[in-house]
């Protein structure tokens, strides 16, 4: 680990408040955790249009497209898993303090590192969604092929296959994709974010 010691925080004189204010909304992550095809990505995604046709400033942070560049030389063992959810987690606290709702999806299969990157944010800017969908459902969604795959032997350490996945004790929401359409997953997400979108 280098020595810090000689770097001193510069305090920026354009605030995270400024910036919301501007913006007319709080900023803060909706992180979205589940297996593979459990619906991450497809809700993330109709969620931020909703948002968008609201006038509300958003970006995605999806696993799949950061381990495209930033985390281009991360893998799936537990080590490179931390790492990917500790840097898209700094990542998603640069872009909340620009003013804007920040919605990751990732896997993020263990609790310690969803908690690292809850206290990295806090309790006021980090809404755990639990995409809940049940493994049997997921692999016969297989939108990737990838659960093939995986029972075939081809890909090592698949979650929910040859790698476990920590479900939330505690988490913000529960959507239970097997259950609820995709438009009723985001009308139930809109509803619980109208709260906290507001700026006292
Ligand atoms: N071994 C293994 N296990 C799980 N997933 C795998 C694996 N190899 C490749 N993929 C593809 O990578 C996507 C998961 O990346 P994440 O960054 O979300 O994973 S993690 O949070 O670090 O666990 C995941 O995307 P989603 O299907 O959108 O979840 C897969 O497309
Ligand atoms: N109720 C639902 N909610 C979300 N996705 C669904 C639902 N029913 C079917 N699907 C399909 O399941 C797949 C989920 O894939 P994706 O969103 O990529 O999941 P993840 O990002 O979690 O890997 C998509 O092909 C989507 O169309």
């Amino acid at each position: 680990m280098e020595n810090n010691s000689n770097i001193k925080w510069y305090k920026q004189s354009v605030t995270k408040l400024d910036r919301q204010k501007a913006n007319n909304h709080k900023s803060f992550v909706i992180w979205f955790t589940g297996l593979s095809g459990s619906g991450k990505s497809t809700i993330a995604n109709a969620l931020e249009i909703e948002l968008f046709k609201r006038e509300v400033k958003t970006f995605c942070l999806d696993g799949d497209n950061v381990r495209h560049g930033l985390n281009k030389n991360l893998g799936f063992s537990d080590e490179d898993r931390r790492e990917n959810i500790r840097r898209i987690a700094e990542v998603a606290k640069l872009i909340v303090d620009a003013g804007v709702v920040v919605l990751v999806s990732v896997i993020s299969p263990f609790s310690e590192d969803r908690n690292e990157a809850r206290k990295l944010l806090g309790n006021d800017e980090f809404f755990e969604v639990f995409v809940k969908c049940p493994l049997e459902v997921c692999e016969k969604r297989d939108p990737k092929g990838l659960y093939k795959k995986a029972r075939a032997g081809h890909i090592k350490q698949f979650t929910g296959i040859s790698q476990r996945y920590e479900q939330p004790t505690n988490p913000d929401l529960t959507i239970d994709t097997s259950k609820l359409t995709v438009n009723e997953s985001v009308t139930t997400i809109l509803s619980f974010l109208n709260k906290h979108l507001e700026i006292n």
